[in-house]
């Protein structure tokens, strides 16, 4: 179901939370934003655990601003799971609903199945691991069937390699329900792989809304482009010291950006020049000395101080490097220039 937020304000002492959003039906949302920018806040305020100040939440055609959290048929997975330790996973699952024995056991038994915990159901919360309290606490936020789901940092006490598997796994469920869901994460890459829209947030505000090829690829600010990936900025005012060719009118907008305004391009589209290249026109280089290196199997990342800066680059081919001056280009037509905020 879609879900819309119409200009909501929620102050929260110093804080205040300040957006409208309009998020698609059968989606999955992630929310990403530095800590502190109001992720939860959004969450429990959505939730119904925060009234709001100001604005409108609606759930499909469901005004559910000011209904109680219990009927807003929202489902929700804590950070720290938020399960009753001492009792079995089935009666977590099924708690607050209801259920005779026997619908309940088969209720449980359907959604262990579809976490992948099949039998799990008379365990303790306590006997289990990290990874499968996580999908316990899913199966809880399922047991409902909810028209939303969100997801506070699942994943977040987990290690590396379970987040990546359990990503996976919440994204096939939320794929195979239709849920609607939002999906709250501080790890970008995280986002970037289940995500069908990304939400950034900065300051208790939404700062860009969009895919996230669309974000990676055309970042809307300064923020945007060094929050989501990594990213060269390079001030417009040192652009003609550091890189040959540069010309602001080869960009749309020209000459009239604003003094503060950066050229962006990403580490994977600086390439590095062999003696052997010669310069051609068209494109921005800039020569320096290796400054940092990391060797990342199918990749290597270096830094180059050129001139007052440090240029990122991920490359597939260092073999060539020497330790004197390098030099590196980028095509204009793999740069943008962005703006502060
Ligand atoms: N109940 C509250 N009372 C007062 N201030 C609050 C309350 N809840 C949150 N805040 C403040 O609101 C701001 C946003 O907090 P929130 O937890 O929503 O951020 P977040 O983006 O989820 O952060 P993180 O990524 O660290 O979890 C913070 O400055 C926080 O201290």
């Amino acid at each position: 179901m879609n879900l819309t937020l119409k200009n909501i304000k929620l102050a929260l002492g110093e804080f205040t939370l300040d957006c409208s959003l309009n998020l698609p039906s059968g989606k999955l949302i992630t929310l990403l934003g530095p800590s502190g920018c109001g992720k939860t806040s959004l969450l429990k305020s959505i939730a119904g655990l925060y009234p709001l100040d100001r604005g409108t939440i609606s759930l499909g055609d469901r005004d559910i601003t000011n209904l109680d959290s219990r009927f807003r048929k929202v489902g929700m997975v804590f950070q720290d799971y938020a399960l009753f330790p001492h009792m079995s996973v089935e009666k977590n699952i099924c708690y607050g609903m209801n259920l005779k024995n026997d619908a309940a056991r088969k209720r449980s038994d359907e959604l262990l199945e579809m976490v992948e915990l099949p039998g799990f159901g008379t365990r303790m919360i306590e006997e289990l691991s990290g990874g499968e309290k996580q999908r316990v606490a899913l199966a809880r936020a399922l047991a409902s069937d909810p028209d939303l789901l969100l997801l506070d940092e699942p994943l977040s006490a987990l290690d590396a390699r379970l987040r990546r598997v359990l990503r996976r796994q919440i994204r096939e469920i939320q794929l195979k329900t239709g849920i609607t869901t939002l999906y709250v994460t501080h790890d970008q890459e995280e986002a970037m792989a289940i995500s069908d829209l990304v939400v950034l947030m900065k300051d208790g505000r939404v700062c860009q809304t969009g895919s996230p090829r669309e974000i990676y690829t055309t970042p809307a600010h300064r923020f945007a482009g060094e929050f989501f990936g990594s990213a060269n900025l390079i001030p417009l005012g040192d652009c003609s010291h550091i890189l040959d060719g540069f010309d602001p009118s080869a960009f749309p907008g020209g000459p009239d950006f604003p003094e503060d305004s950066y050229l962006f391009f990403r580490p994977e589209d600086c390439r590095i020049l062999s003696a052997e290249d010669s310069p051609i026109q068209k494109e921005l280089s800039g020569t320096g000395k290796i400054l940092y290196e990391e060797y990342g199997g199918d990749f290597h990342y270096l830094e180059i101080k050129s001139g007052s800066l440090c240029i990122k680059i991920k490359t597939k081919s260092p073999e060539k490097l020497q330790d004197s001056e390098i030099r590196w280009m980028v095509r204009p037509e793999d740069c943008l220039i962005l703006g502060d905020d």
